[in-house]
Parts: C-alpha cells; structure tokens; sequence
C-alpha cells in the first residue's frame, strides 16, 4: 500500500524546498491569488478540472479536499511559491489510490512566471519526493496534444511515453479527453538520480578590472543555460590541474594569458543539476595580460558587485555573489 508514512499522513513531509521554490499546502488566505493565476483561461484550457470562469469557491473546496488528503496520506498537493518573494507562481499535485502502485503527477504555472523552469523544478521535487519518501513503483501523467511547454516538463523530469493512452476526466469542459501517458518507473529513476549525482568538476574565474567590476560573460546560443551571464572558466580536462584549465579557458575563450601565481582562490559552487553535480572552484584574477575579447561569441560585461543580481546567472552562481560583494564591496 503505497502513500503511508505510518500514520502521520503527509503533512509531515511538508514544505519541500528547492533552490528557488517552497511547496506548500494551500491556505484559505491563498484563494484570491490563486484564482487570479488560475482564473486565466490561457492556463485553464490545459487543465480539465479548473472551471473558467473561475470563482473563489472551487479554489475554497480544493483546498479542503487537499487537506483531508494530506491527513489521509494520499497524495501531496502543494502551491508552488518563489522563496524569494513569497509569491504564488502555481500548484503540483501527485496522488495516489491506496491500491494503485503508481501515482499521478499534474500541475499548472500561472502566466506570470512562465519559462522561468518552475514547473520543471517543482514537479522534479514532488516527483523525488514520491518515489524516496512514500513507496510508490512510478509515477505518470499526460498532457494535451498542443500543450508542448507541459511535454517539455515531464520530459526533463524523465516520464516517457510509455504507449499507452489516457482517458482524462475533464468535467470542468464537460468532456472527457484521450491523452498520451507519460510515465517514470523505479528504477528509472534511481538510475536518473545516479546521473544527477555524476560531479563534473568546471573552474572558473573573476576577472577583477582597476575599478573593482568583475567581468561576466553570457553563455551562448546552442549551449546549455544559454543566455545566462557566468565566469568564464569551463570544464577540468582529465589529467589537468584546475589552475592550467582555467589558464586555457582564459586564453580561448578571452584571448587573456593568466599565470598561476594571480590566481587566488575565494569560494566555490557545490550545485545539484538535474543531469550533474556541478563543483567550481571560483578564483579572483586581477592581473593577466591582453584584453578581454569575446572568441566564442559570447557577450561580455564588466559588471558592478552592486549589479551583479541584475544579470541572470546559473542558479550554481547564485551563493557567489554575496561572497564578491563582501570582497570587492559595493
Ligand atoms: N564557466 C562557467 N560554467 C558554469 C558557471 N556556472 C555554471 O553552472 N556553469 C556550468 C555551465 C556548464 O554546464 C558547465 C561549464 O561547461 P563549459 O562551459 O566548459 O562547457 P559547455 O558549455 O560546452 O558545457 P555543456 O554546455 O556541454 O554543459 O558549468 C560559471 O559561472 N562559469
């Protein structure tokens, strides 16, 4: 019987963080948000069970069925919040029959905080949190044919099609839809979580200019985290030394000769990926030789400490950043 964490139901369990969210249960003082996200029928018409229009007292009955499921241990059914802010960006839900071996994944973002990678982020936890904390054999869900930003979720997440199809119940639509079933077993994703703890081990510095601005450079196009503003640094060949990767990155991504001896170290990124663990060493340099130019197309700024929130950074950057402005200041 999967779902029971021997009687305390799932409430125990909650909030889930991850790097940028808080999963938590909803709130009666949560409807308004909730139905202003919801109410927006470009999220509603992917939904089958979110009436539009919308009113407060559907959101009203979700969230007291969520609780009667949470004390039942069937299920988690959280609002998708940004640690940052507090704000409400969506809700996830996964669920489970006590007989049935596997659960049910569904979600929705509000419009707002589209493709910033919340769905993709929360789903991942609530799809972690299924399988390491209650015992369930898999996971599935399905999506509308047209809806390919939701495909793209549970693509990253790793539920595959798997052949078969869905009959959905849509009574908000009065209709019921036939869906693909996408779905993730057990031991895909142990083998999944082994990838995402392979450590691949980048080195990257600050280039430090008389000023004190640092210099970012943006990530481009046709790579991963494209558009991202990073170090410039890259990956420890095997057989090298951080020092001498960092020197050759140095040279061929910004045409700068560095030596070891100007390397200092300051901190270093420890980030879990969904496909990787990333561990940075991240040096200061503030002598080399030559001008910083842009070899592999990317962008290039000199940045203030002071502005360096301004610039999209890979969320492994994100704990750097005060470590700089303590250093260099504002
Ligand atoms: N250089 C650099 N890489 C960073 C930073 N933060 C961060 O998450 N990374 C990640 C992005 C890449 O996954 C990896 C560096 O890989 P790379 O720059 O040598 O090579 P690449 O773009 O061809 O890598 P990839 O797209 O194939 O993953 O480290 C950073 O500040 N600087």
């Amino acid at each position: 019987m999967p779902g029971r964490l021997g009687g305390t139901g799932c409430a125990a369990v909650l909030p889930v963080r991850t790097d940028r969210l808080v999963l938590r249960p909803p709130t009666p003082e949560d409807v308004a948000d909730v139905v202003a996200l919801a109410g927006d029928w470009a999220v509603a018409r992917h939904t089958g069970d979110i009436p539009h229009p919308l009113t407060d007292a559907p959101i009203r009955a979700w969230i007291g069925t969520t609780r009667q499921t949470h004390a039942d241990g069937t299920g988690v059914s959280v609002l998708i919040t940004e640690a940052e802010t507090g704000a409400i960006a969506g809700a996830v839900t996964i669920a489970w029959h006590r007989h049935w071996p596997e659960a049910e994944l569904g979600y929705w973002v509000g419009r707002p905080f589209w493709g910033r990678g919340y769905a993709t982020e929360a789903v991942r936890a609530i799809t972690d949190l299924g399988f390491a904390t209650f015992d369930l054999a898999g996971v599935f869900s399905s999506t509308r044919g047209d809806n390919t930003a939701s495909q793209r979720v549970l693509d990253k997440v790793g539920l595959r099609p798997d052949g078969g199809v869905l009959e959905v119940p849509a009574p908000a639509r009065g209709d019921t839809w036939m869906q693909a079933r996408r779905a993730l077993t057990r031991d895909d994703w142990v083998r999944l979580r082994a990838a995402r703890a392979r450590m691949v081990l980048v080195v990257a510095a600050a280039l430090v200019d008389p000023d004190g601005r640092v210099l970012l450079a943006q990530r481009p196009e046709g790579k991963t985290m494209a558009g991202l503003w990073e170090f410039p640094g890259g990956k420890v060949a095997t057989g090298e030394t951080p020092e001498a990767a960092l020197i050759r990155e140095l040279r061929e991504e910004l045409g700068v000769d560095a030596r070891a001896a100007c390397l200092a170290p300051l901190t270093f990124a420890s980030h879990a990926y969904a496909d990787f663990h990333l561990l940075m060493p991240l040096y200061i340099l503030r002598n080399w030789a030559g001008t910083p130019t842009a070899r592999e197309g990317q962008a290039l700024a000199w940045v203030r400490p002071a502005r360096l929130r301004d610039y999209p950074m890979p969320a492994a950057d994100r704990p750097l950043i005060p470590v700089l402005q303590d250093l260099l200041g504002g």
